[in-house]
This record gives C-alpha cells, sequence and structure tokens, in this order.
C-alpha cells in the first residue's frame, strides 16, 4: 500500500474550496470529540498511546508516509513502543507490532475486536453494503458465509481434491521449466496467480481453465487485479480524506469504481455462478444456493462477493507469497541446495515427489518457507479491524470506533521474538514445523508467523495455501534451481529484495522474473 496520491491529493484539495469548508467543520468537530476521549481515559489512569509527532490539522500524518507506510511506521515504532496512534487524514488508526500484544487485542479480545471499518470501495462497491466474506462486520450473515467457505477449505474437503492440487502444481512447474527453457527466464506471476487460481475454479465454480491464455482466466484474473488494488486503502484516498469524497464525484472517480463493479464485475462473475450452477460438478456456488434456499442472509449479491473474494483472496496472496520466495531464494543458493539435498534423500527412496502428509521428512524447506513468510510477509497491514466496542488492554484504553491495524511488517521483524529479524535465517524454524494452518490457530507462543492475521477474522484459506505453496515448491526444486534473470552481457540480475509492488491489498516483490534451470542431477 502507497501513498503516491499525496502530490494529487494536495492538487484536489486546493480546487475545492466548498468541500474543504465543509471538511474543516466536520474536522473540527471531530478533532474535539477526540481529544474529549483522550482527556476523559488519562483521567480515568489509562496509559496514553503514543502519537509520533509532526501530524498536520486534517491531513494528520499522511504526508508523512511517502511510498512505503510500513517502513515509516514501524520507524515510529522503534521509537514509541509496539502500540502507537497514527492520523491517517480523518481515521486514527491504532497500530501494534508486538504479537503477544495483538493476540491479546484481536484473540482475547476478539467478541469486540472482530468488525471491519465500512471502506468506501470495498465495503460499498465491491462488498455490494459490506456482503461476501472479507468486509463485513462480524455479525450473523457475515458467520453464515464464512462457516460454508470454511466447509470448503476445510482440511478434510481439500483432502479429497489432492490429485487436483498435485496437477495443477505439476502443470505450473512444468511451464516455468519450458518457458525459461524457450525464452530465457519467466515472470512468475501470472502463472502463479493462475495454478491457485484453478484450484479455486475448480472447487467454488466446478470448472477449470486450460491456460494462462484461457479467457475464463484473463477475464476474470484483468477484475481480480483491479479490484485488489482499488480495495487497497491507498485507492481510496476519500476515506481517510471525507473532503475529497466530493472531489471523487465531481472528477467522476466513484463513478468508474461503480461502473467496474455494475459493467464488468458483475456481470461477468453472474454468468459464471449461472454456469456453474448449470454444471453436473459438484461446487461451492451449489452449496451457497442450497444455503440460500434455507435461510434468507445468503442473497444473489452476497454469494457474488463471496466466489468473488475467495477467488481473488485466494490467488493474489498465494501467489505473492510464493514469489517472495523466488526472489528471496535467488539469493540464497546455499539454502536451494541444502532444499535439493533434503528433496533428493526423500526422492531416492520413494521415486517420486512428497506429498503434504510426508512434509515433517523435510524439516530445512518447511524452515526457509516460514523464514520467507516472516522475513518479507506478503501483505503489509492485512485487512484492518474495528473496536465494535471500548475495551481496555496492558493499561490502554481503546475506544469503540479505533481501527486496529497489526503491522505485519514491524511484527516479523520483533526482535523479542525472532533474533537478529534483518537477517534471513533459514533454519529459525527448525523448533516449530507445525503445519501453518495449526500454529496460526493455536496459543501464541506456538505461532510461527503473523501473515494469515489474527482472532476471528483469521484467513480461512491457509490450509489450501500452505499445501499450494508446499507442492510447488517441492516440484520447483525437485527438477531445478530457481536462478535470477542474466542481463546483455550475461550477468545475473539480483532482485532488489527491498522493492515492493503495491497491489492494493497484497504487496509482492518488484522484480519477479526469474529463470527456472533444470537440474542435470534432477531424480526424477
Ligand atoms: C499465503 C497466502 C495467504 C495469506 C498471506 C493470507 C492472508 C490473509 C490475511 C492477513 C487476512 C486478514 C485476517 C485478519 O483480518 O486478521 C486474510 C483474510 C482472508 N483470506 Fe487469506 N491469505 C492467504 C490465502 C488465502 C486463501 C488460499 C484463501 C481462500 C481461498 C483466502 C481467503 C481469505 C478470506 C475469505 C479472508 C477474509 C476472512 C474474514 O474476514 O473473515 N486466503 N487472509
Amino acid at each position: 500500500m502507497t501513498f503516491t496520491n499525496n502530490k494529487k491529493v494536495n492538487e484536489l484539495l486546493s480546487a475545492a474550496p466548498v468541500t474543504a469548508a465543509v471538511g474543516l467543520v466536520t474536522y473540527g468537530i471531530y478533532t474535539a470529540y477526540r481529544s474529549h476521549q483522550q482527556k476523559k481515559a488519562l483521567e480515568a489512569g489509562y496509559k496514553e498511546i503514543p502519537v509520533p509527532k509532526g501530524a498536520l490539522p486534517y491531513l494528520g500524518h499522511l504526508p508523512m508516509l511517502q511510498e512505503l507506510p510500513a517502513l515509516k511506521i514501524t520507524e515510529w515504532q522503534k521509537e514509541l513502543g509496539a502500540i502507537i496512534r497514527i492520523n491517517m487524514g480523518q481515521k486514527p488508526w491504532i497500530v501494534i507490532s508486538d504479537p503477544y500484544l495483538a493476540h491479546e487485542i484481536f484473540s482475547n479480545n476478539g467478541a469486540v475486536t472482530s468488525g471491519r471499518p465500512f471502506q468506501n470501495y470495498a465495503g460499498k462497491h465491491h462488498s455490494i453494503n459490506q456482503r461476501g466474506i472479507a468486509f463485513p462486520n462480524a455479525d450473523k450473515r457475515w458467520k453464515k458465509t464464512r462457516t460454508a467457505a470454511l466447509d470448503v477449505l476445510a482440511p478434510k474437503n481439500i483432502k479429497k481434491f489432492a490429485p487436483i492440487l498435485e496437477r495443477e502444481s505439476d502443470f505450473i512447474v512444468e511451464h516455468l521449466l519450458k518457458t525459461t527453457e524457450e525464452k530465457g527466464s519467466i515472470d512468475v506471476v501470472k502463472p502463479l496467480q493462475f495454478a491457485t487460481m484453478n484450484f479455486l475454479f475448480v472447487t467454488c465454480l466446478g470448472k477449470r481453465a486450460t491456460s494462462v491464455n484461457d479467457p475464463m482466466f484473463v477475464e476474470v484474473i484483468g477484475i481480480i487485479d483491479i479490484n485488489m488494488k482499488m480495495c487497497g486503502v491507498a485507492e481510496d484516498t476519500a476515506w481517510f480524506l471525507p473532503i475529497l469524497s466530493l472531489v471523487d464525484t465531481v472528477t467522476g472517480k466513484e463513478a468508474k469504481q461503480k461502473a467496474f463493479i455494475r459493467e464488468r464485475r458483475n456481470p461477468t462473475f453472474r454468468r459464471l455462478i449461472k454456469e456453474a450452477l448449470e454444471r453436473d460438478e459438484d461446487s461451492l456456488v451449489k452449496n451457497l444456493y442450497a444455503l440460500k434456499d434455507e435461510n434468507n442472509m445468503l442473497d444473489d449479491d452476497g454469494i457474488m462477493v463471496t466466489i468473488n473474494e475467495l477467488i481473488g483472496a485466494g490467488a493474489d496472496t498465494t501467489s505473492g507469497t510464493l514469489a517472495w520466495a523466488f526472489a528471496i531464494l535467488t539469493h540464497h543458493h546455499e539454502v536451494q541446495a541444502e532444499i535439493i539435498r533434503e528433496l533428493d534423500a526423500f526422492i531416492s527412496v520413494h521415486k517420486r515427489v512428497p506429498k503434504f502428509e510426508e512434509r515433517e521428512e523435510l524439516p530445512y524447506l518447511i524452515s526457509v518457507q516460514k523464514e520467507c513468510m516472516r522475513y518479507r510477509p506478503s501483505t503489509h497491514f492485512g485487512l484492518m479491524h474495528e473496536a465494535t466496542d471500548d475495551l481496555e488492554c496492558r493499561g490502554y484504553f481503546i475506544p469503540k470506533g479505533s481501527i486496529l491495524v497489526c503491522n505485519m511488517h514491524a511484527t516479523h521483524k520483533n526482535e523479542a521474538v525472532y533474533p537478529e529479524p534483518e537477517k534471513f535465517v533459514p533454519t529459525r524454524f527448525l523448533n516449530n514445523l507445525k503445519t501453518m494452518s495449526a500454529a496460526a490457530n493455536s496459543n501464541i507462543e506456538n505461532r510461527d508467523h503473523y501473515n494469515f492475521g489474527w482472532g476471528r477474522r483469521i484467513c480461512p484459506g491457509i490450509h489450501l495455501a500452505e499445501i499450494e505453496m508446499f507442492n510447488i515448491l517441492v516440484r520447483v526444486f525437485a527438477y531445478a534451481t530457481v536462478e535470477a534473470p542474466l542481463n546483455e552481457k550475461g550477468e545475473p540480475q539480483l532482485p532488489d529484495l527491498d522493492a515492493w509492488d503495491d497491489a492494493g491489498l497484497t504487496m509482492p516483490p518488484k522484480y519477479t522474473t526469474h529463470r527456472f534451470v533444470k537440474r542435470s542431477s534432477s531424480l526424477i
């Protein structure tokens, strides 16, 4: 998430004196209310949540965030502590970087910290007034929808689909190797999105796409890319600065967003859902329509938003995480060699690649995978939570309506939990080889990393993501090594690991082109 739009924000501000007047009045009332709340909390003996210096009236800390807000916020947290308040325009964020504190807030106090703030695009347009799973408050309808999705994503169900997952991984790894042979290198983003999305096509819609050029994949990935970007908070400037909502109307930004949903997202997903209902194959769409008959909490729009979210959330996060792993490993040939040694020991006995259930025979690979996710998490802030009631935690008062954000970037660099956090340490997790879904759903001492979020809103797709990533990694290293692309002089161009791409909700690496070079020593 970047705030490269600051220049644009300033231009628009100066062009809208009327909206500015309205905004400033609202700002005055709101600021007075907030300082009254803070004064009351301090009088009651609560500790003050530190606020970085330098916030501007109305804009708050927004202009100070620059290209990568997570880095600036992490800097503030190093100075001020694991819980700080920053003013994102008119939205005060309480940002947490200590996993133990995050656990207390999001998990122990989950009854009042599992709401979602109502964002303009994600809340109103994408989710058609907070339908689906990711953006509604934790209400009855959300629970019903999430439960239906969890059924599909449950380990027992995923196990049924193991051959499909393995086939998709075979297909995509073959594509990575073949394209490297033919073209010299390959950008991994689309192929990885294809592999992860295809499983969701099969489970949600009962049909797979045949290749990265299949019109179904091309159309859906085009929609998902735009939608994920617009759901990111950085695109939603009017949410931070309500002054800009009139500007959005005047400039046609909101009309374009509505048109995208009305003319592109809705017709495509409605057609895919109709076709899925007509197919003989079982699918989540059919399960959701069966639930629709039982109660009237789910409607056609809710089902469409849910299918859109599962396909989008499942594809971009998993592919971004794998893209980071490949980028990191091009810097560490010694780590690739050790993965290959471990994998070849398995293959020499079994004459095939390992299955996910056999993962314990690959402790080093598991540890590396977790370390890649710690070192470069694929989202910087996950999804925001909202406090639906006042709460008290470690002497801090968090008022109802606060926006609660885990700074994934800082949490994964927390020195108290991860010694030498700036170093990539492939063996770091050898003492925690639990599956990521078991670790994420256990107590805080047993967690490995926090990529999947927190509490009642924790990602429901962990098990699926973990199997997909495992299947792809074992196949890549069974056959190949991952190398940086070459420049005209034939020299490797290692990817800059401090360069992020802002995809809205996710932050994949900026450099995603690599070479998958076949190993002459491959045992299969
Ligand atoms: C490496 C891969 C993945 C990562 C890093 C990831 C990360 C996350 C995070 C950080 C959240 C927000 C949690 C919170 O609010 O505290 C989330 C929510 C969600 N994820 Fe994932 N995710 C991944 C894969 C998947 C997959 C494969 C699916 C399913 C197909 C999925 C579906 C969802 C859904 C539906 C939500 C919204 C849950 C809710 O609000 O109740 N994710 N994910």
